[in-house]
């Protein structure tokens, strides 16, 4: 028969509480977005894409997009790294992303910008 263990405070994991509005008090670098979260922003109306694990609401940016809507509708609620760094980006380009940002991934869900990540030399500061 299964036992019934009584655990202590420090061996339970916080829950991490996400939530589907902008919180406007929240400065971009110190909130942490999970890709659970982001995959709520998906579409036209409501677009988040990620790149290099930080998070951009690009919703406002969809009409202005070089490359067209449709393109980043395709990373809408995912991550868009391989398509952004894919299609050949200008530096200009990664200085625009700053505009749209609004937090960065949690440290277990990145790729690049951990201790141990993927090493890519051009990564935007
Ligand atoms: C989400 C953040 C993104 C930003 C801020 C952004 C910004 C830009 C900018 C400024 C340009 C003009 C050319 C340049 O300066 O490089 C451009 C072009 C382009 N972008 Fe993006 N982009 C984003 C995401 C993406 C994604 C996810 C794709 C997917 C494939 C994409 C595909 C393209 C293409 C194909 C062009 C070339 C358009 C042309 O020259 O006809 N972009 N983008």
């Amino acid at each position: 028969m299964a036992q019934l263990q009584t655990l202590t405070n420090s061996q339970i994991e916080p829950i991490r509480f996400t939530s589907r509005v902008k919180l406007s008090t929240s400065l971009p670098g110190e909130r942490i977005i999970t890709l659970e979260e982001v995959s709520w922003h998906d579409n036209i109306s409501d677009c988040w894409i990620v790149i290099y694990d930080r998070v951009y609401d690009v919703t406002d940016f969809l009409r202005e997009h070089p490359g067209g809507h449709d393109v980043l509708l395709d990373y809408a609620g995912r991550d868009g790294t391989c398509a952004f760094r894919g299609s050949g980006h200008s530096k200009a380009a990664c200085e625009a992303l700053k505009e749209y940002l609004i937090g960065e991934l949690p440290m277990t869900e990145r790729l690049f910008r951990k201790p141990d990540g993927l090493k890519l030399i051009d990564i935007p500061k």
